[in-house]
């Protein structure tokens, strides 16, 4: 499984950099150009200390030492630009697949999103991804430069020398074990460094957005004791993991050594003997430090592979969720409403085996209010997510102008549909961005219209900076009746036929209830309504009033139709009258 995702994710990274090909080329000739001269450099060094110097040739000491200085600038010159692209090239690709990631996420179903945790999908997208980028950054792809002047330099010290090289090349074996060993047991480390501090982060965010309910209840001291022990247990994981670097490191060192001890040692007793030179050996000294360099860096590139796997495997599972509210492939593009919604034997369950809304069926012919009432849970939410498509009918259909909404185009249908809901959502900005959100093009004239009629206009003119003031979380508090009426406002910038009312007047004051409640009134007028109803001067006004119990539409009426029948409207009415 690990080894086919690492496949399949080297392929991504294929397809990704397809269209920067010539880029890669100009980064690979970069590279080489370094290689060689990495390996030019210690020659020169040899070809000073074996003839420059026994000869003493002045002139010739000063243009080793020139190209030596020149070779060195060409190396770092292409060795910078070769980072420098390679970022260049990582980061497109990265920034790509995030974008597309996110507008991938946008456009998941409603459902994708209540399942599945906000913490987790806020991973994916944020440190799963950013776990890539480091796959791909220029350290790691550097590794590809480190492993061609391996090359290039290898090949050439066997031809030098193989025997010295076959030698230097024996310790090799037991860096790369050591640097295994390492890996694992660092990683496993790191796990649980990473397991704890996801601990530690979660108990802070809670803390901070209940922090009035640890008030409340004083739960301060024993809220703190819960993070002490959880950072404790951090600490004592971070440090098993210092602990194990700190033994690695110096074992690394000596191993290193032990390379440049075999060197000295063969070289010394071959230059005994007259068949090799001292500066052969400051040469070799060179190389051993760049065929090194590799090796160290790949442990660290499998130990980054298996990281990233782990994350591209959740990233393909995002990329896989693929929403099922969609516009069909010959998508009808609704007209501007009509005539009618016609909810058609709808049957609809959240989960396959618990049917929340079992044989729905009515109408709301324009400009009609319907009214949705029944006790919690019976499923008046459910049946305007329908309206509003944000979930499909398991039975039945639903029509709008006679065009059944999956066959319509989604962004048609939504964009006739306004909805209010009881949580009131405002971005962090300005007043004005609230109000033209969705609306972009509103001119001045059209907000402080919209602002009259959601009646927020007077309380906007007397802030000091009005329009621009800002509101959300860095913003000034607003009373729930105040944003309530901002996004009644929104609302009405939007200028949708239709209406979403999920009326939460309950929390608010009377006098703020009653500008809410006006603000409610004049959006209703000239619109199609259905309206989840909690007062009961909505209901009494309200064309039809469908009385829901247990997913199933047990009377249907105006009010003073449902009145006479004395069944459970009646009952309803009573209990919230008395
Ligand atoms: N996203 C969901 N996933 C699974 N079940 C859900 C979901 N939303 C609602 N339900 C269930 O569906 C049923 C109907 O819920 P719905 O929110 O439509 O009721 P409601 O009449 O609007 O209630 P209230 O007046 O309390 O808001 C309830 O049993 C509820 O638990």
């Amino acid at each position: 499984m690990a080894k086919s995702t690492t496949w399949r994710m080297i392929a991504f990274f294929w397809r990704q950099l397809a269209d920067m090909k010539r880029k890669l080329l100009r980064i690979i000739v970069a590279l080489v150009g370094v290689a060689v001269a990495s390996y030019l450099v210690p020659r020169i060094t040899q070809y000073v200390i074996d003839q420059v110097i026994p000869q003493r040739a002045m002139g010739t000491l000063l243009g080793a030492i020139a190209l030596a200085l020149l070779l060195t600038a060409v190396a770092g010159l292409l060795s910078g630009l070769s980072t420098y692209w390679i970022g260049q090239v990582s980061l497109h690709a990265i920034a790509r697949m995030r974008d597309d990631l996110f507008r991938h996420t946008l456009g998941l179903d409603m459902r994708y999103f209540e399942t599945s945790q906000t913490g987790d999908l806020m991973v994916v997208l944020t440190s799963d991804v950013n776990t890539l980028q480091r796959l791909i950054s220029s350290n790691t792809l550097g590794l590809f430069g480190s492993l061609l002047s391996f090359v290039v330099v290898l090949v050439l010290m066997i031809v030098q020398d193989w025997q010295l090289t076959g030698l230097i090349l024996l310790t090799f074996p037991i860096l790369f074990v050591l640097n295994n060993i390492f890996v694992r047991s660092i990683r496993a480390a790191y796990r649980q460094v990473r397991a704890s501090s996801g601990m530690m982060n979660n108990q802070i965010q809670q803390a901070l957005t209940s922090i009035g309910l640890i008030k409340s209840f004083t739960t301060e001291k024993m809220t703190s004791t819960m993070f002490q022990h959880a950072n404790a247990r951090n600490r004592d994981y971070q440090l098993k993991a210092t602990k194990l670097s700190a033994t690695f490191s110096p074992l690394t060192d000596f191993v290193n050594y032990l390379g440049t001890a075999i060197i000295l040692g063969f070289g010394a007793i071959q230059v005994m003997h007259g068949q090799f030179t001292v500066g052969l050996i400051v040469a070799y000294t060179a190389y051993l430090g760049i065929l090194q360099a590799p090796i160290r860096q790949l442990t660290g590139l499998i130990q980054q592979l298996q990281q990233a796997t782990v994350s591209f495997e959740r990233i393909e599972a995002l990329q896989a969720a693929s929403p099922q509210i969609v516009s069909p492939p010959n998508a009808v593009h609704l007209p501007r409403f009509q005539k009618q919604i016609r909810f058609d034997h709808v049957d609809f369950s959240y989960d396959e085996d618990v049917p929340v809304l079992h044989d729905i069926n009515f109408a709301i012919n324009k400009e009609e209010v319907v009214a949705l009432v029944g006790s919690s849970g019976a499923g008046k939410t459910t049946i305007t997510n329908l309206l509003a498509r944000f979930y499909d009918p398991t039975g039945g259909r639903i029509l709008m102008d006679g065009i059944d909404l999956r066959q319509a185009d989604l962004m048609s249908l939504r964009q006739q549909i306004a909805i209010v809901s009881q949580d009131v959502i405002l971005l962090d900005g300005t007043i004005q961005e609230n109000l033209e959100y969705g609306t972009p093009s509103a001119s001045e004239a059209a907000i402080w219209q919209a602002a009259e009629a959601a009646n927020i206009a007077n309380f906007i003119r007397s802030l000091p900076q009005g329009l621009a003031t800002q509101v959300g979380e860095r913003g000034i508090r607003l009373s729930g009746g105040q944003k309530q009426r901002i996004a009644i406002a929104r609302v009405f910038l939007k200028n949708a036929p239709i209406v979403i009312l999920d009326e939460a007047t309950a929390a608010l004051d009377n006098e703020s209830e009653r500008f809410v409640q006006a603000s409610f009134d004049r959006l209703m007028t000239d619109r199609t309504s259905l309206v989840i109803a909690h007062r009961l001067s909505t209901v009494r006004h309200a064309d039809k009033i469908l009385v829901l119990e247990h997913g199933q539409i047990v009377e249907a009426g105006n009010h003073e139709q449902l009145m006479a029948q004395n069944g459970r409207y009646k009952e309803l009415y009573d209990l919230q009258f008395n």
